[in-house]
């Protein structure tokens, strides 16, 4: 039989995991975002849905909130822990430099486009895999990116159809209840040096995030009314530093929210502009296939709060590796000695986590 489908997740700036199981039967299969409304569960959706990567509703049979809950839920369902524990020594380690060869060859296939101006902004993005340590423990890692990043919504979640994924994410993709909801632009990034928040953004990172700002902006005011703005500011994402804007607006019919889910995801902070024809052209020249990174996860609840994440600084987990994923906007000026750093800075965040004394 296979495992039971479970989340466990940990709200940013909260210090209380909560814990989702299903226990009878398998996660729903949705066929598009839309098919949310009025729905409850954990979502796990990918950044394209195609056969072997559905987007998957799991039906919370068992609730279990805060670390002694979730322990004594633990006890009585051994089979709801997460399960990974690493068998060591597979030689899957990616090599450095054919991954930024790769990387490389793509960035030129992305370039090409955004300064023939076909294309105002694309994301490019790119996984690594590897071996996981021995005796990891991804329970553990869990503990530990909760530790590291307070302000971030943490992630393990496992099914049968999507696999076992962790992640660390800054982004918010919709959050609220009732009539107020939540969402941000978030883009644009540089390093936290010596813990110096105090940075002044380049002329490419402002224009990136404009651009997710102006897309956002155009959504909700089909959807929400009443919307107000606040930024950008510069957000804190663990050892990095993004652009951020806040959004806050009503919307009449939260019974519906999967009809905005479906028109917001994926925003130009993971896709590009204009929205369709820079999907189709990341599906066909990216290189490989993104899965669950760059999709939608959380929890959604007509009756109650919905906390809708976009998938980022993740991996997928399996017994002896681990496969990470990252990627960064590109616009016509992009350099791509620079954006190739940017990917490493953002898998170092969940790569630390996966050792008990990470980079410091
Ligand atoms: C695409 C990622 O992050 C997104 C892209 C950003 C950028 O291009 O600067 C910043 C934050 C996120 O919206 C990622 O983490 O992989």
């Amino acid at each position: 039989m296979n495992k039971p489908a479970t989340a466990l997740y940990r709200l940013p700036y909260t210090d209380s995991p909560i814990l989702i199981a299903q226990l009878q039967g398998e996660p729903q299969i949705l066929t598009s975002l839309q098919e949310l409304n009025g729905r409850k569960g954990f979502v796990i959706a990918p950044f394209r849905l195609t056969s072997s990567t559905p987007a998957v509703l799991i039906r919370p049979d068992l609730i279990a909130k805060g670390w002694d809950q979730i322990h004594e839920v633990l006890q009585c369902h051994p089979e709801l822990k997460p399960g990974i524990i690493s068998c060591g020594n597979e030689s899957v380690e990616s090599s450095e430099p054919i991954l930024k060869k790769a990387y490389e060859e793509a960035f030129g296939r992305f370039i090409t486009p955004l300064r023939q101006g076909q294309f105002r902004k694309l994301v490019l993005s790119r996984s690594a895999t590897y071996p996981l340590p021995r005796d990891f423990s991804v329970m553990d890692a869990f503990i530990r990116a909760c530790k590291e990043y307070p302000r971030m919504m943490i992630s393990l979640h496992s099914t049968p159809f999507t696999g076992t994924w962790m992640g660390s994410t800054p982004e918010i993709i919709l959050s609220g209840n009732g009539r107020q909801w939540h969402t941000v632009a978030l883009a644009g990034t540089v390093p936290l040096i010596e813990g110096e928040e105090n940075v002044t953004w380049s002329e490419k990172n402002r224009k990136e995030q404009a651009l997710v700002t102006e897309y956002i902006r155009e959504v909700i005011s089909r959807f929400g009314t009443q919307s107000e703005e606040q930024g950008p500011y510069t957000a804190r994402a663990g050892r990095l530093l993004h652009l951020k804007t806040d959004f806050k607006f009503q919307i009449d019919n939260p019974e519906n929210i999967g009809n905005l889910l479906e028109a917001l995801h994926p925003t130009p902070a993971v896709c590009g502009l204009p929205k369709q024809e820079a999907y189709d052209f990341i599906t066909a020249n990216e290189g490989y296939d993104r899965s669950y990174y760059a999709g939608v996860i959380g929890w959604t609840d007509p009756d109650g709060d919905t906390n809708l994440f976009v998938n980022l600084r993740c991996m997928q987990l399996t017994p002896h590796s681990a496969v990470l994923y990252a990627g960064g906007g590109l616009l016509p000026s992009s350099d791509p000695e620079l954006e190739w750093n940017e990917t490493l800075h953002k898998m170092a965040t969940i790569k630390n986590t996966l050792t008990p004394n990470p980079r410091k």
